[in-house]
């Protein structure tokens, strides 16, 4: 028998986000569960009763059918001796685990009647065994207690006395937030230690290349209960997005910690989890500028006649006439957008109309510190000239469709560092326009605040290319700035009701405050 066919199923719709997620019950008689999905994907975890009736083997998996196929990334409770063969180590990635917890928290809280089948309160699952050992302390910028749950849980499968590990809910759960609050070290941490699992297997296990594991759990009957974990997940599942994002393999996990001088003399603050880049990223959604369609320069002189250079004279509505700079510094801030010599033009790095490039390479000194009113924001440990360049805006290039679906996690969180790259487009091309999300791959220009009188301008720049979506976003000096001074933007925000602690005599958004 057909057991989809036989399912009873029921929708569950979570508002606000209804058109990316749908949830299923899946509920037959063998069988129970859950399934999620949206336009890209489905994650779906189901339970089967074995012979023995209090324990239940979950069955999860996820597929991607960005991918144009159907990748079906089982990850636990398979009885297939030959499913479990074609896992791999690697398999377990920490995203993999984190949506199995998820899954699992789900079925746990909307399964009423899974709860009821399972008096003894456990559900079986099956692990994949890794024959090295565990080794102890490789967590770090974790807090104490979280490293004490994820070492009683490496030291729970290291025991020799299990044969079926028992973890327990608020293990699973701090686990799930640790992945979900710590990607980046979890990931790490997974690296290493999915390389040191061992486990004590009898030998039909052994045969199987599996053991047990038992997750014990709590019954929440309550129908209010369950819709708070609704409530809960709406949140979760718009943050879930970001960072399923996050463990994309073309993504690269970070490496590098915060290169900037942090101050906080304000309060205990830590800045935020954030990865630090010098260039901006592309999210693998979006398609990479086409080259082939560019400019370059034939000058053989290295650009000392602005009047021919043909870089100069590719927008001249935008650049004015001749370069914006003099001796390396922008000459006019009123400029629509540079276009600088590129790799493909005759000249060399001493090219007049190379400047942002040239001064990328040269590091300031900037401190991040916590501002009193502004939350955190950057100074300047060194004087910088009226027309210098100061910095580059980089984050992740994404298109309106992520952009629109991040803000909603973003919102929640109560943080946004989008940038639009709209220079040059009207209302009619909107939905072309990319940005650059600096919420999470960022330089530090993603802690400049706002001011009603800015002492740094935005003007955007080509190097590579001259396609209009993909320009890039530097800014200058516009006066002299002191030493220890903090560097200010002028947001242009267009609705009156910012709250604006910029303190300045020309404030235009300033209220009682
Ligand atoms: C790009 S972030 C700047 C860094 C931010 N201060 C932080 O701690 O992450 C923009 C946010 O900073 C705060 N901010 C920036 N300029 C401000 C100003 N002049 N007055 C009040 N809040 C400001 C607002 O919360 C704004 O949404």
């Amino acid at each position: 028998m057909n057991e989809r066919n036989n399912k009873s199923n029921k929708e569950y719709r979570i508002e606000p986000y209804s058109k990316h997620i749908i949830i299923n019950k899946i509920q037959t008689q063998t069988q129970i569960g859950i399934e999620i999905y949206n336009n890209n994907s489905i994650a779906s975890s189901s339970s089967k009763t074995t012979n023995n009736n209090d324990k239940v083997a979950v069955q999860t998996t996820y597929t991607d059918y960005t991918k144009n196929e159907q990748s079906n990334t089982s990850l636990l409770g398979q009885n297939n001796t030959n499913q479990f063969k074609k896992c791999s180590k690697d398999y377990f990635t920490p995203r993999q685990i984190y949506l199995w917890v998820k899954v699992l928290e789900l079925i746990v809280h909307l399964s009423k009647d899974l709860n009821e089948k399972l008096n003894n309160d456990f559900i079986s699952i099956k692990w994949i065994n890794h024959r090295d050992k565990i080794r102890k302390g490789l967590i770090s910028n974790i807090t104490e207690d979280e490293k004490i749950l994820i070492q009683s849980y490496i030291s729970e499968i290291h025991s020799a006395s299990f044969k079926e590990i028992s973890f327990s809910w608020e293990l699973i759960q701090a686990i799930g937030a640790i992945i979900f609050r710590h990607p980046n070290q979890v990931y790490h941490l997974w690296e290493e230690i999915k390389d040191k699992i061992v486990m004590n297997l009898d030998p039909e296990d052994e045969k199987k290349n599996c053991a047990k594991v038992i997750i014990n759990k709590p019954i929440l009957n309550s129908i209010m209960m369950v819709k708070n974990k609704l409530n809960e997940l709406q949140s979760f599942k718009a943050v879930d997005e970001r960072f399923a994002e996050l463990w994309n393999s073309k993504i690269q996990p970070p490496k590098h910690k915060c290169p900037y001088d942090i101050m906080n003399i304000m309060d205990d603050d830590m800045i935020p989890q954030l990865e630090f880049i010098k260039d901006n990223i592309i999210h693998p959604n979006v398609k990479a500028p086409n080259l082939l369609e560019n400019f370059a320069c034939a000058c053989a002189d290295n650009c000392q006649k602005t009047s021919v250079c043909q870089c100069m004279l590719i927008d001249n509505d935008s650049q004015g006439e001749g370069f914006p700079f003099e001796n390396d510094m922008l000459s006019r801030s009123d400029i629509g957008a540079i276009y600088e010599c590129n790799s493909r033009c005759n000249c060399d790095m001493t090219c007049p109309n190379r400047v942002i490039q040239r001064n990328k390479k040269i590091p300031k000194k900037f401190q991040i510190f916590k501002t009193k009113e502004k939350g955190w924001g950057v100074r300047s440990l060194q004087f910088i000239k009226e027309g210098e360049f100061v910095m580059e805006h980089v984050g992740e290039v994404i298109d309106a469709r992520i952009a629109s679906l991040r803000a909603v996690c973003y919102d929640k969180l109560d943080t946004m560092s989008y940038f639009d790259l709209d220079y040059d487009f009207d209302k009619k091309e909107r939905r072309q326009v990319l940005s650059l999300d600096s919420n999470y791959w960022c330089g530090i220009s993603r802690f400049l605040n706002h001011s009603c009188n800015a002492n740094l301008v935005t003007i955007p720049f080509f190097v590579e290319n001259k396609d209009k979506r993909w320009q890039r976003i530097a800014f200058f000096a516009q006066r002299d700035i002191k030493a220890f001074s903090e560097l200010t933007l002028d947001y242009k925000i267009e609705t009156d009701e910012f709250d604006c602690y910029c303190r300045s005599q020309y404030c235009r958004y300033a209220k009682n405050n």
